[in-house]
């Protein structure tokens, strides 16, 4: 492998211009995916029994494009690479993690709640991470590190109307209210769901698919999202960055620090928190 771009990589980390560029790919992914929202796109279950679509692929094929040519030679592992071709079973010190459609199944039904999730990580850590959710064109991103974590609306950008929600704004977690609110997926029942919000102090919850549900707490509109069934980690890893970038937490079973590079790239319980 060659390492060649790793100062580049590294320089554009610490100044905060990587995400934004990582922003930029994920939106582009995002144009080449909504067309197929809502469209009747013929929907195929992978080997895991999970839905895939040509969106996922053509957005992911964009993407690994893409960060090739900006920082050729980091290890980059995506679900639909991985899925054709297996996982690979060793990882760099610095690699990408990329799901290029999370939340397939709601894409599906047509929910709003679809996200496009490219990570860095470094040496076990998500230290960089965007999430942009084509429905709503919006991007969440982690700013340089130790810079907080902001988001941004990108639609009117790309028409050409300058307007305020297309700045990028910073977010940050809230503290946590009397009465929190959990948000968890949709995969578990209403009692499973209600016992799990309870556990990490929460009154309420509601179900939401997709890495979203990291960025609404980023962003101080929720206070947990705790799970306890499968994911892998490209599902997880950009959201973590930017809810970590936001001030909150995401800790295994242990209490601590979610990582990364574990075998085959599958999590195992978490709980994603605010502040
Ligand atoms: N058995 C399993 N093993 C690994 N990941 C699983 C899984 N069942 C569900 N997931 C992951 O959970 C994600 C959906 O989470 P949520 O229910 O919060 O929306 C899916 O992402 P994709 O939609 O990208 O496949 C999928 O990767
Ligand atoms: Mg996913």
């Amino acid at each position: 492998m060659t390492t060649s771009s790793l100062p580049i990589l590294d320089r554009d980390l610490q100044s905060g211009d990587l995400t934004l560029k990582l922003a930029e790919i994920a939106e582009e992914a995002a144009r080449l995916i909504l067309p197929f929202w809502r469209s009747g796109t013929a929907v195929e279950t992978k080997s895991d029994d999970s839905p895939v679509t040509q969106a996922d692929r053509a957005a992911e094929a964009l993407i690994l494009e893409r960060l090739a040519a900006l920082y050729p030679g980091v290890q980059m592992v995506a679900e639909e690479a991985v899925a054709a071709d297996g996982a690979p079973t060793q990882t760099d010190d610095w690699f990408w993690l990329i799901d290029p459609l999370d939340g397939t199944r709601g894409f599906v039904r047509g929910g709003e709640a679809f996200t496009v999730n490219i990570a860095l990580i470094h040496e076990g850590y998500p230290v960089a991470g965007v999430v942009t959710a084509p429905a709503s064109e919006t991007t969440w991103r982690s700013d340089r590190p130790g810079g907080g974590a902001l988001r941004r609306q990108y639609g009117a950008v790309h028409e050409g109307e300058a307007h305020a929600g297309a700045e990028w704004r910073p977010i940050a977690v809230r503290d946590r209210p009397q009465e929190g609110v959990a948000l968890l997926s949709h995969s578990i029942t209403d009692e499973e769901a209600t016992r799990l919000a309870a556990r990490h102090g929460c009154t309420h919850w509601q179900g939401t698919d997709s890495s979203l549900k990291f960025c609404l707490i980023a962003e101080g509109r929720f206070d947990a999202y705790p799970r306890t069934g499968p994911t892998s980690e490209w599902d997880t890893a950009a959201g973590q960055a930017v809810l970590e970038a936001a001030g909150g937490r995401v800790l295994a079973e242990d209490g601590q620090r979610f990582r990364y590079g574990k075998p085959r790239f599958l999590n195992g319980p978490f709980v994603a928190i605010g502040g």
